[in-house]
């Protein structure tokens, strides 16, 4: 295949499905753009706005305590469906469209069911059903373990399988579509005068997403570097309006990150808090050992932190507030707010405070 031939690689997120009408308005696009570029494309989709937390309430309303391998074949239910309603759409308009679900991308991943380790990504299941389909819609999030047993890479994981079906098809970008035209200096749902960022260094956009910045995944930024992989972040309505890039340059991005679903956990010593960072780790949980005290900040939410801990022999550290982190000249700084209305303020006063030291923060393209 010539390479201006090669398949495109596209994601949306799940807000890019608010309503069922949503797929095929999306249906549509993907059709122009197939008959403009004369590429085909694969198209990774998220489930629609609440679907998968819908299913692990209804799943803890049967089992307070599921097992991983219940929670990974129950959760990922919802993104299927999203893949099979944007394919029936592009076959109501005489797309050849197919959907590769977990065990037929080619994805193995350690065997922890949720968050799941990608380990392996097999070039050929991909390139087969693109080779007989003008555009394959795989489910984010989906992969099996070395026995062919269903994993969940995690929530938010759909930018994860986007840049794996990227690698897969040796493509050299992935667009990511979303609410949003691209990485802000802090959540522009949120706070007010935030910067669209045009262009960001991979370090410094896992470091956001580490952090919790929830337009990326921090595993798909690091995969996507790993393998030279461009993202290019866009807006989910036509035209698609390119955001921001990222790749190996960039300025150095100052930002600052709120994540109201992240929490800080208090413990009583250093050697307590080292623990839980480990137990939380080793689940694949994404934490940080803050370092100015005996504290532990889960990024992200939507994981029981007490049963992981208590799972692992460590008694539960005191939930103590929220997270705000700033980044600025490569150095990042890890505040704590007590409660969520003082976590937006903290966040929106730390931004302002980077706005007016750094020109570049200058409202000149506020969005
Ligand atoms: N620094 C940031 N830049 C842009 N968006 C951010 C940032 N931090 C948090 N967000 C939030 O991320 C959201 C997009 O991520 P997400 O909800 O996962 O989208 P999708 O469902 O399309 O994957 C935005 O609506 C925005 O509120
Ligand atoms: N089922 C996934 C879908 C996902 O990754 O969402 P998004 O791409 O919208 O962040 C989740 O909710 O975690």
């Amino acid at each position: 295949m010539s390479p201006d031939k090669r398949p495109l690689v596209v994601k949306f997120g799940g807000s890019s499905f608010a309503t069922p009408g949503a797929y095929a308005q999306l249906a549509h696009a993907l059709d122009a753009r197939i008959a403009g570029s004369g590429r085909r494309l694969a198209v990774v989709v998220s489930a629609m706005p609440g679907e998968t937390e819908r299913l692990r309430e209804r799943l803890h309303e049967v089992n307070p305590r599921p097992t991983g391998a219940r929670v990974a074949g129950m959760l990922t239910l919802a993104d299927t469906v999203s893949a099979q309603l944007l394919a029936a759409a592009l076959q109501r308009l005489g797309r050849g469209a197919t959907v590769l679900v977990g065990h037929e991308t080619g994805f193995t991943t350690t065997d922890t069911f949720m968050w799941a380790g990608l380990e392996r990504i097999a070039p050929e299941p991909l390139r087969r059903a693109l080779a007989e389909h003008e555009v394959v819609v795989v489910p984010g999030g989906q992969a099996v373990d070395g026995l062919g047993r269903p994993t969940w890479l995690g929530k938010n994981s759909s930018d994860l399988s986007a840049v794996a079906t990227a690698v897969a098809l040796g493509a050299s970008a992935c667009e990511i579509h979303s609410d949003v035209h691209g990485i802000h200096s802090c959540d522009p749902h949120r706070i007010d005068g935030t910067r669209l960022l045009d262009q960001v260094a991979y370090d410094d956009a896992a470091t956001m997403s580490r952090h919790g910045a929830k337009v990326l995944h921090h595993r798909a930024v690091r995969l996507a570097q790993q393998h030279g992989v461009t993202i290019r972040c866009r807006h989910n309505k036509a035209p698609f309006t390119q955001g921001t890039v990222i790749g190996p340059g960039g300025p150095s991005a100052s930002a600052v990150v709120l994540n109201l679903r992240s929490r800080v956990l208090d413990y009583p010593d250093p050697a307590a808090a080292d623990r839980a960072h480990r137990a939380f780790r080793a689940d694949g949980v994404e934490t940080l050992r803050l370092p100015d005290g005996p504290q532990v900040a889960v990024i992200g939410g939507y994981v029981d932190a007490e049963e992981t801990q208590l799972r692992h022999g460590v008694t539960p550290g005191r939930p103590c507030g929220f997270p705000v982190t700033v980044l600025h000249e490569d150095r990042t700084a890890v505040h704590t707010a007590a409660d969520e209305p003082a976590a937006v303020r903290l966040a929106q006063h730390l931004h302002d405070e980077l706005a007016l030291s750094e020109e570049q923060l200058l409202p000149t393209s506020a969005v």
